[in-house]
């Protein structure tokens, strides 16, 4: 017996499936227990068949034709973006296919439509490859996990801006010229705004927060900062407090357990924390769970083969719920957690500020934290005389009362500039 597929884009990730599907054909069909075939290959232009050794009869630009066609049991959709892809995926799901997509622009925007479809179709939607690339991640949540009670989850989830900071901390290079290391490596785009603006982890943290805490989070949801703003001296800052700047999605259960919060910054983080020697463009996801404790999710988060590995392992899981007649449904949240704004989520900040070496300065400064609630937890002294810096960093606090105490402090007369601002993290107390 053969289960045939339909794949949809055949760019970076979709080469990557075609060969493996092809060179892996005898192990596959050991795994499934029918044989995988590759029943058609939508594209935008023919010319793509030119050079894949394929059948150039399987291309076809005709999507819409292909993922309904009646010989189709399986879609992989590897396009990207909203639309076509949207539109495809549900002609799929209603005519009773499962997909595999790695579509994670589409999923944070519009998951639930996807999800509820699937589900009232009785078909699967499986989507690994979506964030973290190759890392098993989004399985091990939702099915590993889905007895225990997730609290936090913090993540390196894009690896261009990973390889960014990581070469600004390691070789003290500024932010553009690392931005274009990245690009003559072929890790950041053209365009890189998606990567070091936070669209791109945005989207991500969006669907980790849903599967972590089982309510719907969209990517509008989510309150996002990128790297851009890094400078040299807010790494060198954190240097000298023995952290390493990384670019975070954060998905947090309130204290009270009665609402999330999910957020994408730039972040202090201790070099002790497992996640501040994740290096290069790698990725790595932390997880604090209830039960479980601490998890580590680390690997490669992008590039063809990594990524077409994780779209393979989704293909063989749907594959053998279609031959066992069955799918797994998603998505019918149930804690109705509503994602609070960011004002509400309780952060710790570090201050750097350029300040004059007069007597009383830092008691003025200190009230200001005070005004605002805000207690601080050490604060130390460099240089001296008009060149002087005080460098504070606080307890936690609601981050509106940070940032209020952040805008007083632009404007305090005895305050020259404030130097730096950043987030800090560390382990938390679960
Ligand atoms: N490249 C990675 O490392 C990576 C990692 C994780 C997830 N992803 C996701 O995988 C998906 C594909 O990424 P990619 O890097 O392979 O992109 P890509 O641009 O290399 O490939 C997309 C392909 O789709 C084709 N296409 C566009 N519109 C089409 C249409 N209407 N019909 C048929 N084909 C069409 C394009 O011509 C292109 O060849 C995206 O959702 C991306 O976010 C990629
Ligand atoms: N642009 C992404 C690719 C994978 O989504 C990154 O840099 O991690
Ligand atoms: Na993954």
């Amino acid at each position: 017996m053969a289960l045939k597929v339909a794949l949809l884009g055949c760019g970076v990730v979709g080469s990557e499936v075609v060969r493996l599907v092809n060179e892996q054909s005898g192990e596959l069909q050991a795994r499934i227990g029918a044989s995988l075939e590759i029943g058609g290959i939508a594209v935008r232009r023919l010319g793509r068949a030119r050079g894949t050794g394929l059948d150039p009869e399987l291309f076809t630009t005709d999507a819409m034709g292909l993922v309904t066609r009646e010989d189709i049991d399986l879609v992989v959709e590897v396009i990207g973006g909203i639309e076509p892809a949207r539109s495809l995926i549900l002609a799929a799901i209603k005519a009773g296919k499962s997909v595999v997509t790695a579509n994670k622009a589409l999923l944070a925007e519009d998951g639930a439509t996807i999800h509820a479809a699937a589900r009232a179709a009785g078909v699967d939607v499986y989507y690994e490859a979506s964030v973290a690339g190759a890392i098993p991640l989004l399985r091990p949540l939702r099915d590993s996990l889905a007895g225990d009670r997730v609290h936090r989850v913090l993540g390196i989830v894009n690896g261009t801006t990973n390889y960014i900071l990581d070469r600004m901390d390691r070789l003290g290079a500024g932010f553009a010229e690392s931005l274009e290391e990245a690009q003559s490596l072929g890790y950041a785009e053209a365009d890189p705004t998606a990567d070091v603006e936070g669209f791109d982890a945005a989207a991500k943290a969006a669907i980790l927060a849903r599967l972590a805490f089982h309510t719907p989070v969209t990517a509008a949801d989510v309150h996002r900062e990128g790297i851009t703003e890094v400078s040299a001296a807010d790494i060198a800052s954190a240097k000298a407090m023995g952290c390493v700047v990384k670019l975070l999605a954060i998905c947090q259960r309130a204290e009270d357990k009665t609402s999330i919060g999910v957020r994408v910054h730039p972040v202090m983080l201790p070099r002790e924390h497992p996640l501040a020697n994740v290096a290069e463009a790698y990725n790595a996801v932390f997880v604090e769970a209830e039960s479980a404790g601490r998890l580590m999710f680390y690997g490669a988060g992008a590039g063809g083969a990594p990524t077409a590995s994780a779209v393979l392992g989704d293909l063989v899981a749907v594959a053998r719920n279609r031959l066992a007649n069955t799918s797994v449904a998603e998505g019918e949240e149930d804690t109705g957690l509503a994602v609070h704004p960011m004002g509400q989520t309780i952060t710790s900040y570090h201050v750097s500020l350029d300040v004059a070496d007069r007597p009383g300065v830092l008691a003025s400064v200190a009230d200001v934290f005070a005004d605002h609630g805000v207690s601080i937890k050490n604060v130390r002294q460099e240089g001296s005389g008009e060149d002087a810096q005080l460098v504070l960093v606080s307890h936690t606090a609601p981050d509106a009362a940070l940032s209020a105490t952040v805008a007083e402090l632009r404007s305090h007369d005895m305050v020259r500039a404030v130097a730096s601002v950043m987030r800090v993290e560390t382990f938390s107390d679960h």
